[in-house]
């Protein structure tokens, strides 16, 4: 539905989007990641037409989109500042685009209600949108961006500005609604724990480029690089130099899978794969802190030498700051990474 060949995009001499590629499949929820500036919202105004490209291409169904202005693209967009009128209400917020392609008052209002029931607000035309909550005026921001029932639905920080319980259960939501619909959607995030809930496809953005595309386990389970490794939060990030089964790391000898790239590389150890063992045992490391994260403790390290580690510890089984402890590697939760 969705192509872009070598999407470039340079703001004073800088490439802002470098040369980008990317397919999205009609119905597929695609979640374009990334950390501040790396270009995600620079990608969505040039599919939206709202930016033009130095170079490269934009196709939506096959046709290249050079030339063709915003309101002919047939996308929607919802920004994170959702943007409502506060002056009209819920209703007349939410046809607003019906309104534009000149769809009759009866029609309109039928549309809304069906909109608003889809999205869990049932009943709310009349309402002012200023007595709405920040969760449903997002609701009603994201009825009015499916009304005029775009083949591309985009969305920027859908859930930005929103309270952690009500963005986890409104992402649960919109990716149900989004299968039942079979909306296509391209979506921008720097929240990777939305992005990973929401998408079918995360596409993880660095300085202008792909730094890695794929399924959340994909990416989750592989992740491309240290960069990518270390944007999905695993501290434990090292270069070694492996040969066979065994990586040369600052922590002493690391146990590498059979079959990893050898050579200078980096190398990955999951939290999980971090075992503590009594002082005196494998690399002596002193616990510098604990972070309670809900199913399980973090527990992080300073090693006599080489970088902080961090282990994931079962909460009775958390040793104490300052505690010294020795750390084994599981070779089950190492990884090498390209
Ligand atoms: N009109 C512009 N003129 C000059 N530079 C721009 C312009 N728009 C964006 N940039 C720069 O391009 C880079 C990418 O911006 P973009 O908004 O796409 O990033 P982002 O990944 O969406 O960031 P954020 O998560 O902070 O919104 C940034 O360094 C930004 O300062």
């Amino acid at each position: 539905m969705l192509s872009l060949d070598g999407a470039t995009v340079r703001f004073g001499g800088r490439a802002v989007l470098d040369a980008v590629g990317l397919e999205v499949a009609a119905h597929e929820v695609v979640c374009v990641l990334g950390p501040s500036g790396s270009g995600k919202s620079t990608l969505l105004r040039v599919v939206a037409g709202l930016q033009p490209l130095d170079s490269g291409r934009v196709s939506l169904d096959g046709r290249d989109q050079a030339g063709v202005p915003a309101h002919r693209r047939g996308v929607g967009l919802m920004f994170q500042d959702h943007q409502l009128f506060p002056q009209r209400d819920v209703g007349a917020n939410v046809a607003f685009g019906l309104r534009m392609h000149g769809v009759s008052k009866g029609e309109r209002d039928a549309e809304v209600a069906q909109l608003l029931e889809l999205v869990g607000l049932p009943g709310a035309a009349r309402r002012a949108v200023a007595s709405l909550s920040g969760g449903e005026q997002q609701r009603v921001a994201l009825a009015r961006a499916l009304a005029p029932r775009p083949r591309l639905l985009m969305l920027d920080e859908p859930l930005g500005q929103l309270d952690r319980s009500l963005r986890e259960r409104l992402v649960v939501e919109l990716r149900e609604l989004f299968s039942r619909l079979g909306t296509t959607v391209l979506a921008v995030t720097h929240d990777q724990g939305e992005a990973f809930a929401l998408a079918d496809r995360v596409v993880v953005m660095r300085d202008g480029r792909i730094a890695q595309a794929g399924t959340p386990l994909e990416v989750w389970q592989r992740p491309a690089d240290a960069f990518v490794a270390r944007f999905l939060g695993f501290e434990n990030v090292v270069a070694a130099t492996v040969a066979g089964t065994a990586a040369d790391s600052p922590w002493g000898k690391l146990p590498v899978p059979d079959g990893s790239a050898q050579g200078g590389r980096t190398v990955l150890v999951r939290p999980a794969g971090v075992r503590l063992v009594p002082a005196g045992q494998g690399l002596p490391c002193t616990v510098t802190a604990r972070t309670f994260k809900g199913t399980h403790v973090a527990v992080h390290l300073q090693p006599a030498d080489g970088p902080r580690l961090e282990a994931a510890c079962a909460l009775r089984d958390a040793p104490e700051p300052g505690a010294s402890v020795g750390v084994e590697f599981d070779v089950a939760e190492t990884l090498v990474l390209e």
